[in-house]
């Protein structure tokens, strides 16, 4: 398998500029898109997808350049953001017709049953799209999606709006699928990041601010996290900038955002949510 290199990537709507010289190379796995509301996510997802193309930049696949679009589509599989199904059909005819669209062979029962398998909805296979729960619609995207085996598919916002027992079934789904593929999954849901990616890349406002490993994220906020024993009844949210607090017997550890050391504060190894909260906090002012 090969990495997905992007370079030097732009995106300009109306003198807008929402994608800023992007330069990213995506290995195999599973690979997040991790940035708040607006940083440009969809956009270059959108890019990635072929649906729209870069202002300036280039992407390649190892031989294969996306100005050939054609030959880029070979390779990806997508399910966008708002992703909506013909009511009335059942779910394996949907796939057949899906299939059809791409202009792939017609799928054998065989492999109509490997796909749903993929996505646990083999038990659905008969029944009408629009009896679907939220979360098995996701799921059909992901079938849909993952028609023709891409080496490349493409994720957008995949968990919003799922309840929790749905969420851990997709992102399960998701990170079988990146045994074999890359997977790019673009979220501001930090969780889902952590339980589903080995590295991501960080956008804030059509910029990349941080590309790596999990840990490497969240190192952002490297010295800036102190834990604080205090007493339980003791709060300390108008002097410092309190993240998160746990008990622990009579007393509670308070985690502080703080550029310089709190008194009789320790300085910890920040999360990844601690370094999403730091960066968008810091850009937010
Ligand atoms: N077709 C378009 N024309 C003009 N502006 C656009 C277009 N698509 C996106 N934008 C702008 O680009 C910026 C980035 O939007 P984008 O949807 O890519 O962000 P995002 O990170 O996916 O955010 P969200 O999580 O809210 O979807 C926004 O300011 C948006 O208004």
């Amino acid at each position: 398998m090969q990495n997905l290199e992007l370079k030097q990537i732009s995106k300009v709507f109306s003198k807008n500029k929402v994608l800023d010289d992007i330069t990213l190379t995506i290995p195999p796995g599973s690979f997040g898109l991790l940035g708040p509301n607006g940083a440009g996510k969809t956009t270059l997802m959108r890019i990635l997808a072929t649906l729209i193309e870069p202002s300036s930049g280039k992407i390649e696949y190892g031989t294969v350049d996306w100005r050939q679009k054609g030959n880029a589509r070979q390779l990806i599989g997508y399910l966008p953001q708002k992703f909506s199904m013909y009511k009335h059909i059942k779910v394996k005819e949907a796939l057949k017709h899906i299939a059809d669209l791409k202009n792939l062979p017609t799928l054998t029962e065989q492999s109509l049953k490997e796909i749903l398998n993929k996505v646990n909805l083999h038990e659905q296979a008969d029944k009408k799209i629009g009896t679907l729960s939220g979360g098995m619609i996701r799921r059909f995207g992901i079938a849909q999606a993952i028609i023709g085996e891409p080496r490349i598919i493409i994720v957008d916002e995949p968990t919003a709006g799922l309840d929790p027992e749905e969420r851990i079934r997709f992102r399960k789904v998701l990170r079988n699928l990146s045994q074999n593929s890359t997977v790019l999954i673009s979220t501001h849901i930090v969780e889902d990041i952590e339980a589903t990616c080995s590295a991501a890349a960080f956008l804030v406002d059509g910029q990349l601010v941080r590309s790596g490993s999990i840990s490497e994220i969240a190192r952002i906020a490297e010295g800036k996290v102190w834990e604080l024993e205090v007493g339980a009844g003791v709060f300390y949210e108008d002097q410092w900038e309190v993240m998160s607090s746990r008990a622990v017997g009579d007393k509670k550890i308070l985690r502080i955002f703080s550029e310089t050391q709190p008194p009789n504060a320790i300085s910890v190894p920040p999360s990844l949510q601690e370094g999403y909260l730091y960066i968008t906090r810091n850009n937010s002012r």
